[in-house]
């Protein structure tokens, strides 16, 4: 054999067993850690038919057999799943960076103008000058301050509407308080409330809004499978693009009239100026230069829709949720009234400065907001890069999903954690120390690290305010007779946590009449 030879058969014989090893590797171990443990794919559309009607119950229940870190193949997209408090720790703690970005969707696609808002923009410059402008005029400790009044006089209204309507019929409790947080949130962001005099009744606009949020919610929990199989995409075999379109055609007409508006106002006089959040981010479009580069009118519209749609229904269902476990444990609405009566007495509504002295009310919304958080699996993140957690292989790309809602009822965690129990978040109780706001991973309603929720503070002082309202000012029969144990509490699912049934009651005043009138 010449050298020749000899030189191009040992080649030969080299790249075939670099192929022999790389082919083990493919098949056998791909990574040099295992995938998480999780259930067995089905051809093509992998784990998807495992989700059933109720995701955050079905993956909760996978968990319990593959652990809290489990891999699941929904499609041809690899998505992990956080199901325990030290996990969701690793993923939005310890690995937070790499989690910082949302997977492509459809719903930021169609509705979100197509990854022009806050919530699904990529992690990066835009994404961080959308959130400064939010955080600045909307949810500094100043801005929150400024406005205090604004929350109060909205709550005002709504509890005098509910001192006139609740004698004659019942009244849907979920619907108000939406009118509520909604005009709230649009005198701040616009200058003045969306939907008429504020106090909701037979408002057919306040009832299409709603209506519209909750479907917006509905739709992007669906696991839609032109997301994890993009073959499938144009056949939309759900039908969920299809709806997701006429739905944000519906938002964007209503967007684009309050901005027109709001123009027009804004052009019209320049005492309008930097009233509010929109005049300040129609001002941007113009000066703006900040690192993410001017506001178009399709980001502006982009930032309302979050804003309405994250910040409206999220409150006003976790106050549903908690008049209707108090209304059912009538011994801790008595305890919640008690303290109420003796820190603001009989003769004014709660203010917010009353909140930090109304210890047991601030335990109830904790556990409100433990047993029903608005967003069960939260909004999902997507791995930038490859990773390591707990031993196993997090490919990059994969879609991390947190089960806040399994780790809130997680039993290595909580003592009898289905039971409604303001007291474990006392002294002396199993967490008496805990708190909501992406600290403490047993309990993170609103999410954490770099993507928690924005509009957090404001949130929680909304929630806070109402339900302290509605207890202190009301006792609550629920409508038709219907007994307290026979309450219905059961979910429906969506990205949001809907009561299946609304809550229809009849509020009976307790304070002093001119309360009411004030
Ligand atoms: C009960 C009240 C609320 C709850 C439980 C809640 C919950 C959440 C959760 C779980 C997330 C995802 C966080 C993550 O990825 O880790 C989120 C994101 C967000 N929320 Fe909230 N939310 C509430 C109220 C609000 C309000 C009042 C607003 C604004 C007016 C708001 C605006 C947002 C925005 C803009 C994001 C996206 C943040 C980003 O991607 O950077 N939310 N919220």
């Amino acid at each position: 054999m010449t050298s020749l030879a000899f030189v191009l058969y040992s080649l030969l014989i080299a790249v075939f067993l670099y192929c022999l090893l790389n082919l083990r590797t493919l098949l056998f171990n791909r990574h040099p850690r295992p995938l998480p443990p999780g259930p067995t794919p089905w051809p093509v559309i992998g784990n998807l038919p495992h989700l059933g009607t109720m995701p955050h119950h079905s993956i909760a229940t996978m968990a319990r057999t593959y652990g809290p870190l489990m891999h699941l193949r929904l499609g041809l997209v690899d998505v992990v799943v956080a199901a325990s408090a030290s996990v969701a720790a690793q993923f939005l703690k310890t690995h937070d960076a790499n989690f910082s970005s949302r997977p492509p969707n459809s719903g930021a696609k169609h509705i979100a103008y197509n990854y022009q808002d806050l919530v699904f923009a990529p992690y990066g410059p835009r994404w961080r000058m959308l959130r400064k402008i939010c955080s600045v005029h909307l949810f500094s400790t100043k801005a929150l301050d400024d406005f205090r009044h604004v929350r109060q006089e909205e709550i005002a209204i709504l509890t005098r509407a509910l001192e006139s309507a609740g004698q004659a019929a019942a009244v849907n409790l979920g619907q108000l308080l939406n009118v509520c947080t909604t005009n709230a949130l649009g005198r701040v962001m616009l200058g003045h409330r969306v939907f008429g005099d504020g106090s909701g009744s037979g408002d057919p606009k306040a009832d299409e809004f709603k209506e519209m949020v909750v479907e917006l919610m509905v739709l992007a929990g669906v696991f839609n499978i032109g997301d994890f199989v993009p073959a499938l995409e144009w056949l939309d075999p759900q039908g969920v693009a299809s709806k997701m379109k006429k739905l944000h055609a519906r938002f964007d007409s209503f967007l684009n009239k309050i901005l027109e508006e709001h123009k027009v106002n804004y052009s019209s006089s320049g005492a309008q100026k930097h009233t509010d959040l929109l005049s300040t981010l129609i001002s941007l479009k113009d000066d703006a230069d900040g690192e993410g580069g001017k506001l178009t009118d399709i980001e502006i519209k982009a930032l309302l829709l979050d804003l309405f749609t994250a910040g409206t229904d999220t409150s006003s269902s976790t106050v549903e949720w908690a008049i209707a476990e108090l209304i059912r444990l009538s011994k801790i609405l008595a305890q919640a009234k008690q303290e109420l009566d003796s820190i603001v007495g009989p003769d004014r509504r709660v203010t917010e400065s009353d909140l930090a002295q109304l210890t047991f009310l601030q335990a109830i919304i904790k556990e409100t907001f433990r047993l029903h958080p608005s967003t069960p699996l939260s909004l999902p993140r997507m791995a930038s890069d490859s990773c390591e957690i707990n031993g196993y292989f997090i490919p990059k790309g994969s879609t991390l999903l947190v089960n806040v809602w399994a780790i809130a009822r997680d039993p290595d965690a909580w003592a009898e954690p289905l039971e409604f129990r303001p007291e474990r978040f006392l002294p002396g109780g199993e967490k008496p120390n805990a708190d909501v706001r992406g600290n403490d991973f047993e309990v993170i309603p609103f999410g954490a690290g770099r993507r928690i929720c924005a509009g957090m503070s404001l949130g929680l002082r909304m929630v806070q305010l109402l339900t302290a309202t509605l207890v202190h000012a009301f006792d609550w029969d629920l409508a038709d007779g219907q007994s307290t144990e026979k309450l219905n509490m059961d979910e429906a699912y969506g990205l949001t946590l809907q009561r299946a049934a609304p809550l229809m009651v009849h509020p009976w005043p307790r304070l002093a009449p001119h309360v009411y009138r004030a």
